[in-house]
């Protein structure tokens, strides 16, 4: 474990992965971090562990994996930005075991992906794909067999929450029904009403709309017994993650006719970046709606999650606040005006507060301010002190039994 002085900003080194928005860019340097790297797409591997290897803090977006052992090989990191909703990409505990918190951006895209379902949602009751296809061939089929308006239908939301809960809104617009299913209590906004369990929603409902998180009870979730469950007819969208449904279940189910169509905007396996191919054997259907995991890319929103995340990582590096962090003990901080501050992060064993408090009395430190916030395995201590006491205080921190990272702000 190694003590961490606060840095020049001119030598806090940023790495953006995935093509992430110039405004992220415009933020750091507007606050005078110097060096910002940018990459297009995303790496992996050697490439990866090289391009990471000194960052300070490194920003993604949903296809970078920071595993535990990519996150060893950046023994610099200090903070980790994923530029987007999911977090799922990213080894969490491993992170705060190395006492890097995660920050993300929860609602900066939810708007555009709940516009895309929408109009996926109109553009398949109407068979569009299908008939767009075969106009592209240089064919004509004028007939109103299987187009269907959405007003009167029924729309089933799993995974009622930022996005599920718009996407309800709007559809009631458009005069459809809304049910939904979510493990928690949520509370129904217009006239949407939960169902008691996720088959009573598949069964009900002429639209299933995935909306939940990269989680073990997520996987797979959608497979051959619920597409079995589902009416006759009925359609899919999945743009949460492409975890959620069984590809080979859905295939089946599409070759079968049980399903009317399918809007899939996010897959097990995606490309890594654009110059790269799409496998799928869903590309033979023209009922499916493919998309390239583009739900949340708008200018929009892209520009918007680069201000915000940015500015979670700007306001981490120069005040310590870890408000909103993922993964980490929460503590938002005022300014330290006139102070030193030290962060302390340290595994969440007993009796480390009681040390620390001991050690700066015992060589007669004075505690300006002090913010103290845990998880199960982390603990977070933020220390104000006077400046000529500072390397002092810092050598005490160090020296304490559990530390895993400190970090002095001037
Ligand atoms: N296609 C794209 O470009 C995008 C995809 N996403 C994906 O959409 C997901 C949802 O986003 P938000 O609505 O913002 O997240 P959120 O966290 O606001 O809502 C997720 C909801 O799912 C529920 N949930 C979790 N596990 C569940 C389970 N096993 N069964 C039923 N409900 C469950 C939660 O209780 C919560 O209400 C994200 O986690 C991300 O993976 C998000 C943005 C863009
Ligand atoms: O916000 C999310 O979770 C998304 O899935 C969007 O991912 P992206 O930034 O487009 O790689």
């Amino acid at each position: 474990m190694t003590a961490r002085l606060s840095l020049d900003k001119d030598k806090v080194k940023f790495v953006l992965l995935e093509g992430i928005h110039a405004s992220a860019v415009e933020a750091l340097h507007h606050d005078g971090y110097g060096q910002v790297v940018s990459h297009g797409k995303a790496l992996t591997d050697a490439d990866l562990v090289e391009a990471i290897a000194d960052a300070h803090f490194v920003g993604i977006r949903s296809r970078t994996q920071l595993t535990a052992e990519v996150l060893a090989q950046a023994p610099k990191l200090v903070g980790i930005g994923c530029f987007c909703i999911g977090t799922n990409q990213v080894d969490l505990l491993a992170a705060a075991r190395q006492g890097v918190p995660v920050f993300n951006a929860p609602f900066s895209n939810t708007r555009s992906v709940a516009e895309l379902v929408l109009g996926e949602i109109i553009m398949l009751m109407r068979g569009i794909p299908e008939k767009n296809a075969i106009l592209h061939r240089g064919g004509w089929v004028k007939s109103a067999a299987n187009s269907y308006e959405v007003r009167g239908k029924t729309l089933g939301i799993v995974g009622y929450g930022h996005i599920g809960t718009q996407i309800g809104v709007l559809a009631e617009q458009l005069g459809m029904s809304v049910l939904f299913y979510d493990i928690e209590t949520k509370l129904a906004l217009g006239n949407a009403r939960p169902t008691i369990s996720l088959e009573e929603l598949l069964a009900s409902a002429d639209v299933v709309s995935l909306h939940v998180p990269e989680t073990p009870a997520t996987q797979n979730m959608i497979g051959v017994d619920q597409l079995a469950r589902m009416k006759p007819g009925a359609t899919l969208i999945n743009a949460s993650r492409g975890t959620v449904v069984d590809i080979d279940a859905l295939v089946a189910a599409l070759e079968s006719g049980h399903l009317h169509g399918a809007a899939i905007d996010v897959f097990p396996e995606e490309p890594k970046g654009n110059d790269a191919t799409f496998v799928s054997p869903l590309i033979h259907f023209e009922n499916v709606l493919l998309t390239p995991h583009i739900g949340g890319s708008t200018s929009e929103a892209q520009a918007s999650i680069g201000r915000e995340v940015a500015a979670k990582l700007i306001r981490y590096s120069n005040n310590g606040s870890t408000a909103s962090a993922v993964n980490f003990p929460e503590v938002s901080l005022p300014e330290h005006t006139g102070k030193c501050r030290l962060l302390h992060i340290h595994r969440n064993v007993p009796g480390v507060l009681a040390r620390i408090n001991e050690r700066f009395s015992r060589v007669g430190i004075n505690i300006a301010a002090q913010f103290l916030q845990t998880t199960a395995e982390v603990g977070y201590v933020v220390i104000d002190v006077d400046a000529t006491a500072s390397q002092i205080a810092l050598d005490e921190l160090n020296a304490i039994d559990g530390t895993i990272r400190c970090r002095l702000l001037y």
